[in-house]
């Protein structure tokens, strides 16, 4: 008895002890600590769980938006900042980085020469005619679906997404997928989701992954197994290119194998190629989908838009296949705008991209941001939703208006609006891929409007996608496309009906058009 009189009163002091603790703590985070004379929400003052909850919600762009402060140049074209440890809980083998993860700047530079190669202008030619045959077949989809039944809207997200999964995966491994044509392997696109989910919320909360509170996550949102399917898979993948060589394919593998460690000892899950294939899939197939999407959505909804971008493409081609990167295709000023102000409005990845000081020990001199003093090992960082939704920057920031690219602004109004455009982020750690996206999503815009005429399905249908009217969560905006962050965005419609062209749908069906079953879903999963 006495024993345990004895241990409540240990209990008692422990707790009253943790609890003074975290009094104190709170106290000082609240008042003394020198980050706490900025401005924000007392929470976030308090303790990253603010960060952990929007991250969970997916909203913490939105989050982000409401507390904007500008520092974007001085934190990302800063020498003495690298990526933050945050980064380090997305390493998918121990002690081995991808290039995403990677902290070391020397090492960054080595493998950013590396996988560089594989996204050059002319590595990018030699891999257009796959774009072009994975566009060719997402275009027949939508002539069957079209043709077979009269009004059936389809939902652009998946439709998009699984567009960006096989194009992808034949760019990394040279593989199909297929998933535009069959579901079997339909559940690597969710498993990717799912694991860029998973990794968000451990980048955001970072004791998530050193507490290992990651396995009670997974009790609620099973996305442990997800993501061991979608592994299983892309170790399949990988392992058949190995077993075919080097030079079967164009591609990342062929391109890096030699550079980089492909085997792991034995254990491919420990190579190097597999760190940078996890990161490869979702970073090349999600972003440009969800540009993709975005353009469906409101060029849909804009009439004026639809009209002037479907007149630019049909006056400057003859034929759909001249439609391929070049010249001609970069000529199209209209298009270039709508795509800059899809990726504007719904930043394909919206979330903060954490950074720090990397200073050594012996180096002098404090982190200046935007005039603040910002203390060693303090994480900063910007996000991009936030900063294109600025109204310095971009009056009517919610307002998709293609025309802003080139309106009659001043000079000073201009060039300060494009400065602040950094939807691939900018310095030494900007998008690696970036000619491949307008690439893929020039040929695909313009070859749709070039077969087809689609607009927005009805009724509640054709809501799918915006946001809902007396919202209170940031997002009541009804003309906006709703993303998800999750580091990348996830979405979901919009839905939309199409009608072929009879003067120029005739090319692609030569060659006989495969009637193949109507497998989009109709609603995406996010
Ligand atoms: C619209 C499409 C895209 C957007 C908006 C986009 C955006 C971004 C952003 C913001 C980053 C920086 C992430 C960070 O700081 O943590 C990034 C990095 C990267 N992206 Fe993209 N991306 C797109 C498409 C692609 C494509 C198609 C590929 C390749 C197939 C690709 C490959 C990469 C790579 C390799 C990096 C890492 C660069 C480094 O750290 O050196 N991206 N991307």
């Amino acid at each position: 008895m006495a024993f345990i009189n004895l241990l409540a009163v240990v209990l008692v002091y422990i707790g009253l002890g943790l609890l003074f603790y975290a009094l104190f703590l709170l106290g000082y985070r609240a008042t003394l600590h020198p980050l706490s004379k900025y401005p924000g929400p007392l929470v976030a003052r308090l303790t990253d769980i603010y960060s952990l909850y929007y991250a969970a919600s997916k909203r913490l762009h939105l989050a982000i938006w409401q507390n904007h402060l500008d520092f974007a140049q001085d934190i990302y074209n800063n020498e003495r900042l690298s990526k933050s440890r945050a980064y380090l809980v997305a390493m998918q083998a121990p002690g081995v980085h991808s290039i995403f993860d990677v902290i070391d700047r020397q090492l960054h530079r080595k493998k950013r020469k590396v996988i560089g190669q594989a996204l050059t202008q002319r590595a990018m030619r030699d891999f257009e005619p796959i774009i072009i045959e994975q566009t060719t077949v997402f275009l027949k989809k939508i002539y069957d679906v079209s043709r077979v039944t009269p009004y059936c809207p389809i939902n652009m997200t998946p439709a998009c997404r699984y567009l960006g999964a096989d194009i992808v995966s034949l760019l990394a491994f040279g593989q199909a997928l297929n998933t535009q044509t069959s579901s079997e392997n339909r559940f690597l696109v969710e498993g990717l989701g799912a694991g860029s989910f998973f990794q968000n919320m451990r980048i955001q909360y970072p004791k998530l992954a050193r507490l290992r509170l990651s396995s009670l996550l997974d009790l609620f949102t099973n996305i442990r197994n997800k993501r061991a399917k979608a592994k299983e898979l892309i170790e399949k993948l990988i392992t058949t290119h190995i077993a075919e060589g080097v030079d079967a394919k164009h591609d990342l593998y062929s391109i890096v194998a030699g550079q980089i460690d492909t085997k792991g000892n034995g254990n491919i899950r420990h190579s190097e190629f597999w760190t940078e294939s996890l990161f490869f899939l979702p970073a090349g197939g999600d972003t440009t989908s969800t540009c993709l999407a975005t353009l469906f959505f409101y060029l849909s909804r804009n009439p004026v838009c639809y009209k002037k971008l479907s007149e630019e493409i049909r006056s400057t081609f003859t034929s759909g296949s001249e439609i391929r990167d070049g010249p001609q295709l970069r000529s199209c000023e209209y298009l270039r705008a709508c795509i800059d102000e899809a990726l504007r409005i719904a930043s394909p990845v919206p979330s903060v991209l954490w950074r720090e000081a990397v200073l050594t020990a012996t180096e002098k001199g404090d982190i200046v941001v935007d005039g603040h003093v910002i203390p060693r090992g303090t994480q900063v960082g910007v996000s991009l939703y936030s900063l294109h939704h600025n109204p310095d920057y971009f009056p009517d920031p919610f307002t998709y208006k293609p025309e802003r690219w080139f309106a009659d602004a001043s000079e000073t109004q201009s060039s300060t609006m494009r400065e602040a455009f950094n939807p691939f982020s900018l310095g030494s750690r900007a998008c690696a891929g970036k000619a491949m996206a307008y690439m893929e999503i020039s040929v695909l815009i313009g070859r749709t409007l070039w077969y087809f005429d689609f607009k927005a399905a009805q009724g509640a249908e054709g809501q799918l996608g915006a946001g809902k009217e007396g919202d209170k969560t940031g997002r009541g905006r009804t003309s906006e496309f709703q993303i998800y962050d999750v580091f990348s965005s996830m979405h979901d419609g919009p839905n939309l009906l199409f009608s072929s062209r009879k003067e120029t749908i005739g090319e692609i069906l030569e060659g006989g058009c495969r009637i193949v079953p109507h497998e989009w879903p109709s609603q995406a999963t996010r």
